[in-house]
């Protein structure tokens, strides 16, 4: 990786974050990065606070990296492809598209044999802690190593069928907002309850830390570690019980499975 330049095409909300986690990783330098946008002023912060490259010259960004990251919105992302492909087909770089609901067959039908993976990270790339799914096409399993060992960088990585990807999509990248809406629910009720809001806030978001960590770490279910907060006759089990009650889990698989199908809709 270390001789290797990766440009990313579109620095938005995505785009940034992905440099940003690269930088912070130490994986590549931030002179072998670049970001480009329609306009520069809005990538400028890059330059400035973390030093890679910047630039509106998608061709050019391509013509000098071997790994190409597309992050534009699905609605251009035709467009873009379209404007891109010579270069991508003449110097087979990889292909790295973060763009939800384009499938590979999508890609390959404009890209053609070129090394193309679908990559569905969530914001917290930015920090090295995104849990990325990656799906390859035949050309893109060469790079396979290389692809996960970025990725492995920027936190968890899970390599599945490209037919788990709307799934993948809603509870690995849109799931980092599901959180987040929990923490700020719960910091809510902490209000309510006596805490500023400063302390709620950075209770919720520890209980979110410490929770996560007790899976991940011990690679235990949540519910026998749920088990052991419920005392019986207790607090925490009464407040479980109204949460369900008023439909806790119920919304939010609900709303798992209703991006799903939205999803499946634009994918179809
Ligand atoms: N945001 C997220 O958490 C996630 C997003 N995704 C996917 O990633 C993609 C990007 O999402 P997001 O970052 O939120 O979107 P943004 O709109 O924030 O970022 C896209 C950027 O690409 C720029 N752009 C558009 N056309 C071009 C072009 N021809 N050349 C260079 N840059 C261009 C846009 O500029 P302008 O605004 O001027 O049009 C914008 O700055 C989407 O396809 C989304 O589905 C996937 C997983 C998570
Ligand atoms: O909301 C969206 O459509 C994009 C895709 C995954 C996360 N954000």
């Amino acid at each position: 990786m270390n001789s290797k330049n990766i440009t990313i095409i579109g620095g938005g909300n995505l785009g940034s974050s992905i440099a940003k986690g690269l930088v912070q990783s130490g994986l590549l330098k931030p002179e072998q990065i670049t970001v480009t946008n329609l306009e520069l002023h809005l990538i400028q912060h890059l330059k400035d606070e973390i030093g890679v490259n910047i630039t509106t010259n998608n061709l050019e960004a391509i013509n000098n990296s071997q790994i190409v990251i597309v992050a534009v919105k699905p609605t251009v992302a035709r467009i873009l492809l379209n404007e891109i492909k010579e270069p991508l087909q003449k110097g087979k770089q990889v292909l790295i598209s973060v763009i939800s609901g384009i499938k590979i067959q999508d890609l390959e039908d404009i890209l053609v044999d070129v090394p193309v993976i679908r990559a569905m990270p969530n914001t917290a790339i930015a920090i090295q802690e995104s849990m990325t799914a990656l799906s390859f096409n035949e050309k893109g399993l060469e790079h396979k190593d290389e692809v996960v060992e970025i990725f492995d960088q920027l936190g968890a990585t899970m390599i599945i069928p490209e037919s788990q990807m709307p799934a993948a999509t809603v509870l690995a990248s849109c799931g980092i907002a599901f959180a987040l809406r929990f923490m700020r629910a719960a910091s809510q009720g902490g209000i309510e309850i006596g805490l500023s809001s400063k302390q709620s806030l950075e209770v919720a978001a520890q209980i979110m830390k410490g929770a996560s960590k007790l899976i991940i770490e011990n690679g235990t279910h949540p519910e026998p570690e749920i088990d052991k907060v419920t005392t019986p006759l207790g607090v925490t089990i009464k407040s479980l019980n109204k949460m369900e009650h008023e439909g806790f889990s119920s919304s939010l698989v609900q709303g798992v499975v209703s991006g799903h199908k939205k999803i499946l809709e634009t994918e179809s």
